[in-house]
């Protein structure tokens, strides 16, 4: 199915470049975080405050992996990647693009990350959390785009390149 999913460390645009991506390819737009809070009537933050680091990455999987759409970019929450069964259904429902970014710049770009609801484990940090991370982004990903030192536009014009040419 020709889906295009957005997957990376939280701060790298998938919400923001995945809607204006669908704007450009005519596709639709879903942001997963969304269908999560939709399907379970709570916030994200509630979620993980009520069901902690575990159940959220249950209600994580569960949502994702039954995500059926076609010719739709679907932004993902950060911490997908943990999740098996859901990154195996969305990479064959479609193409996996991972935004990456240095920690550098995630760091410049990045808040409080318990304010922002990242699911951290008791003592992670960022640098923690990027390290753990770059690995399962990695092996997901089809197309990986490198967003350092790129404005939203930039971005968006090197994504819309590689799609074409895969
Ligand atoms: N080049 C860029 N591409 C995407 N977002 C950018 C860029 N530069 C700055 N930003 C900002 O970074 C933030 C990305 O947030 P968001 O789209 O919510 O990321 P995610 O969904 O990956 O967590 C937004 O505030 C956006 O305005
Ligand atoms: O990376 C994370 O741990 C998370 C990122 C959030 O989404 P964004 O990646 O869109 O910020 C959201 O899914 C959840 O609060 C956990
Ligand atoms: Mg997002």
């Amino acid at each position: 199915m020709n889906n295009i999913t957005l997957i990376g460390m939280p701060g790298a645009g998938k919400s923001t470049i995945g809607v204006v991506l669908a704007k450009v390819l005519g596709y639709q737009f879903l942001d997963s975080d969304l269908l999560i809070q939709k399907q379970e009537k709570r916030r994200l933050s509630e979620i993980i405050e009520e069901e902690g680091y575990k159940g959220f990455k249950d209600v994580e999987n569960r949502v994702n992996a039954s995500i059926e759409v076609e010719n739709t970019v679907i932004a993902t929450g950060g911490s997908v990647v943990y999740c098996e069964e859901a990154m195996e259904h969305l990479k064959s429902i479609g193409t996996v693009v991972y935004l990456k970014l240095s920690l550098n710049a995630l760091s410049k770009r990045l808040g409080n990350l318990k304010g922002r609801g990242v699911l951290l484990r008791e003592g992670q940090n960022l640098t923690d959390l990027y390290e753990e991370r770059t690995p399962l982004y990695e092996k997901y990903a089809d197309i990986v785009i490198d967003e350092e030192g790129k404005d939203l536009e930039a971005s968006l014009e090197i994504l819309l390149k590689t799609l074409k040419e895969k």
